[in-house]
This record gives C-alpha cells, structure tokens and sequence, in this order.
C-alpha cells in the first residue's frame, strides 16, 4: 500500500480504480470534478458529502435541488444516493446532515465537447425557472453568440452537419478541474435580474435576424416555452446538437 500525503486538490494521484472517502465539506465540487477528470478514469468513488450538496448531485429534472452541478455530473457519471448519515451519528454533532453518494463514470462519455455543453448549460442555468425563449432574447447573450457565430465563420471552423460533432476528450474533461468556482452551492435564480432583453432598439443594429436564427432552432426543438428546470441530459444534449448544426457555438 501507498500512502501519499498532502492536499488532494494538488498532488497528482495515481491510478485507482475504487475511491472511498470521507471528506473535508468545502473541498466536494473540485474534488468531484478532479476525480471525474482523472485518467484512466476509476470505476467507482463512494464518497459522503454533506446532504445537500449530495441531493444537487442526484437531483432529477423537476426537483427543487436541480442545477447545473446535477447535470454536469450526470452528464459525466452515474451518480446514487446510497445513505443517509444524520448529524447524530457524531460527536459532538455537526451542524448538518450527511450522505453517501456514489458516483460511476460513463462509459464511453458522451460525444460532445465539454467547453461547448458547459457554455450552453451555464446560460440555460443562469435563470433555471425562465423560458429558454426568454433567456436566450438577453442581449448578453445573442451578442455573446453572434460573436461565436461570426468568429466560427471567419474561421472557417463551422461544424459541417455532414462530419458530425466534436467529441469530448480527456483533456476536455479536465478542464472540469478547473471551472468547479460556480458550481456551488447557492441557487441562481436568487441573483438579481440584471440582463436586458434585446428591445426594438436593437433590431436597428442588424441583430434582429440573429435573434430570429436562435429563436428559430429553440422553436424547431420545441424549446422556447421550456425551462431547465424540467429539462433532461437527453434534453439538453438534442438542444446542444441543433444549435451546432446551425453553426451556433457556446465555446
Ligand atoms: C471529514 S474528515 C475525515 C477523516 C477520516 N478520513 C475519517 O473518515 O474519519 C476529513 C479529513 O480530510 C483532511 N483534509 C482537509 N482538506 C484536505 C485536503 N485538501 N486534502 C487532503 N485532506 C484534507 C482533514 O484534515 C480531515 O482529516
């Protein structure tokens, strides 16, 4: 047996195929996505968080606790819950329950790029409870996108339909490792709503046939009524999937 010492968030870990552990609470997403990152990618962690932490990381389309943690996981692993641990079973107690979570990477991973399912779930998760219809009328984001869409052209790098998607890669996946900050655990939608809808103003500009294309693909997928909050990995993925086709990207 190896028994390495030190901050697991820095040193670099050998290869293991099991994960057991009981951890420090304020190090669950970096380390989760750390272990999701990892290859060759490990068979299984069993791992105990705090409990809400690990409802968000199980938490199903349509549960409160349904965020952008639930579906980044999810989109990477399997994830169970397999037990409570109330904060009796300590002492002296801590001031919040337990449970054991476990989490089995998918294998293979899905065939998406990572940076490009992360750009579209963090718009998507900005405001969980609003039409993707109305978030994606903000003008941060069609000037976010238009600006995407104009450099993928220039660039001649628009993905042909034809040729298929980029997948993701290991190296993709580590960038998990490094976009964990946000990931916590505080809902979105208490944040102020500070984004402006594109107006009529705007259409001036020449960004309104722009708009027209975005709001074209969500109603193509029977998206703009819907709201993350009810939406699946499949979901989410079918969205991702049309947008590229129209050469609209999120990285
Ligand atoms: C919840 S305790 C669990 C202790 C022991 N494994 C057990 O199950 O009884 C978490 C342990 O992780 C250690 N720890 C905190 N941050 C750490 C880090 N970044 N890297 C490695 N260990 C850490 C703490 O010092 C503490 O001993």
């Amino acid at each position: 047996m190896q028994v390495i010492q030190g901050d697991v968030l820095k040193c670099d870990l050998p290869y293991f195929d099991i994960c057991v552990a009981n951890i420090p609470y304020q190090i669950s997403s970096p380390l989760t996505f750390k272990l999701l990152s990892h290859r060759p990618i490990f068979r299984c962690a069993v791992i105990m968080f705090q409990r809400e932490f690990a409802m968000r990381l199980v938490a199903q389309p349509g549960d409160t606790l349904y965020c952008r943690l639930s579906v980044n996981v999810q989109l990477l692993s399997r994830v169970s819950h397999l037990l409570k641990v109330g904060r009796n079973n300590f002492r002296p107690p801590p001031k919040v329950d337990s449970s054991v979570v476990r989490i089995e990477p998918r294998k293979p991973l899905p065939p998406v790029s990572f940076k490009e399912w992360d750009g579209l779930v963090r718009i998507c998760f900005n405001r969980k409870n609003k039409t993707l219809g109305s978030l994606f009328k903000q003008k941060r984001v069609l000037e976010l996108l238009e600006k995407n869409y104009k450099t993928m052209q220039s660039l001649q790098l628009a993905q042909d339909p034809e040729t298929g998607e980029e997948k993701m890669s290991p190296d993709d996946v580590a960038l998990l490792a490094n976009m964990v900050e946000d990931l916590s655990m505080e809902t979105s939608d208490e944040k102020e709503d500070d984004d402006m809808e594109m107006d009529d103003s705007d259409a001036a500009d020449g960004r309104a046939s722009f708009k027209e294309k975005i709001m074209g693909i969500l109603q193509q997928g029977d998206f703009a009524e819907k709201r993350s909050s009810k939406l699946s990995q499949v979901d989410f993925l079918y969205l991702l999937s049309l947008f590229n086709k129209a050469g609209i990207h999120f990285s």
